[in-house]
């Protein structure tokens, strides 16, 4: 067994061009609770290019909205922080997204350069305000003119499939699919460098999830980058070009996405994509761990049909041609075990 100290995945980027706009190495994250530790981030390496758009696929609770949260200091005050993870946006320096502090964050990070689509659109919005008046003020806050705020609302709603009339609704009249599309609109507005887009298709219809996926691509595609958090593995397929999949807070596999849907290399991924319908629609069998007693070893073995005694060790993430993976057992041509 190669027990040498791995490559970090994020030097086998094929995207190595240029300065990413984000750099995430070691950060994990942690909740105390009053008799227990929830692990919900762990040792976790990402880069994100411009033009990138990057998709963080994974079961419920493995981590992924905390990733988002802890990237924009959004985590309640039980939470641990530790790694790095830095922020380069052409306007300004390097900013340390970890260790800037709350006063650095709300003013140059939050909403300016890096917008963030919540997965709770309904918490998200303030309800004594219609959704004309919150894309006003949000153009206006990112140093609009109040006549550029007024005819900019409309055009960002008209972005998203917003209907005109449904701006001068309050939150509380908008259905569930409305209110994703207004706080989509939220966080493109100041038209930041990076999105963070946490499950930005939930509550909408097929042609609107296939627009709001087509807008997320176009953003990329003129030089922004969009990291894109959903369980929808099909709409990672038609827009992403890399997937990175989290299992019980880690990342287990991290691929170009024409590779990760054709040849997967962890067990995981090949059991998600197995679960898809017009695949062999078969669920990945039993249940991710609990994120407070995290086994030692690969926190997938339990359910996995390859495990060996050697995954009672814990894999590292280890770079190989295309991609990375943390698995003793890799499929495909992955790493060596
Ligand atoms: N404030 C908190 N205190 C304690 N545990 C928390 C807190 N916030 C989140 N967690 C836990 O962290 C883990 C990761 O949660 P997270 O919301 O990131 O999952 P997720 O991958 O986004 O899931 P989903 O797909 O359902 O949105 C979960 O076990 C969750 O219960
Ligand atoms: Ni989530």
């Amino acid at each position: 067994m190669n027990t040498s100290r791995p490559t970090s995945a994020a030097t086998t980027d094929r995207h190595d061009s240029g300065t990413p706009v984000l750099t995430v190495d070691g950060l994990t994250v942690q909740f105390r609770l009053r008799d227990a530790t929830v692990q919900a981030v762990t040792d976790l390496t990402l880069t994100v290019h411009p033009g990138e758009l990057v998709a963080i696929v994974g079961e419920s609770g493995c981590g992924k909205s905390v990733l988002a949260h802890a990237l924009l200091g959004l985590l309640p005050r039980n939470a641990t922080v530790t790694g790095r993870a830095v922020l380069h946006v052409p306007d300004s320096g390097p900013v340390d997204l970890i260790g800037c502090g709350e006063r650095q964050l709300a003013t140059r990070v939050r909403g300016r350069r890096v917008g963030l689509v919540p997965q709770s659109p309904a918490t998200a919005l303030n309800p004594v305000r219609t959704g004309r008046r919150l894309v006003e003020e949000t153009l206006r806050a990112h140093g609009h003119t109040r006549a550029e705020a007024g005819a900019g609302a409309e055009r960002v709603a008209a972005d998203v499939g917003l209907d005109p009339v449904d701006l001068d609704r309050y939150p509380h009249e908008l259905s569930g699919g409305m209110a994703q599309r207004l706080v989509t609109a939220l966080a493109l507005a100041p038209d930041p460098a990076l999105l963070i887009a946490d499950e930005p298709t939930s509550g909408l219809d097929r042609p609107l999830v296939d627009h709001t996926l087509d807008l997320l691509r176009g953003r990329c595609d003129s030089g922004n980058a969009v990291v894109l958090i959903t369980h929808d593995l099909a709409a990672a397929e038609r827009v992403a070009d890399r997937i990175a999949v989290m299992y019980a807070s880690r990342i287990v596999e991290h691929q170009p996405a024409d590779r990760f849907f054709s040849a997967p290399v962890h067990p995981y991924s090949a059991a998600l994509l197995d679960a898809l319908p017009d695949r062999a629609f078969r669920p990945v069998p039993g249940h991710p761990p609990m994120l407070t007693a995290l086994p030692t070893g690969c926190a997938f073995a339990p359910r996995c049909p390859y495990v060996t005694d050697t995954c009672q060790r814990q894999p590292p993430l280890t770079s190989y041609d295309t991609g990375a993976v943390a698995c003793h057992q890799p499929l495909n041509s992955g790493a060596p075990s």
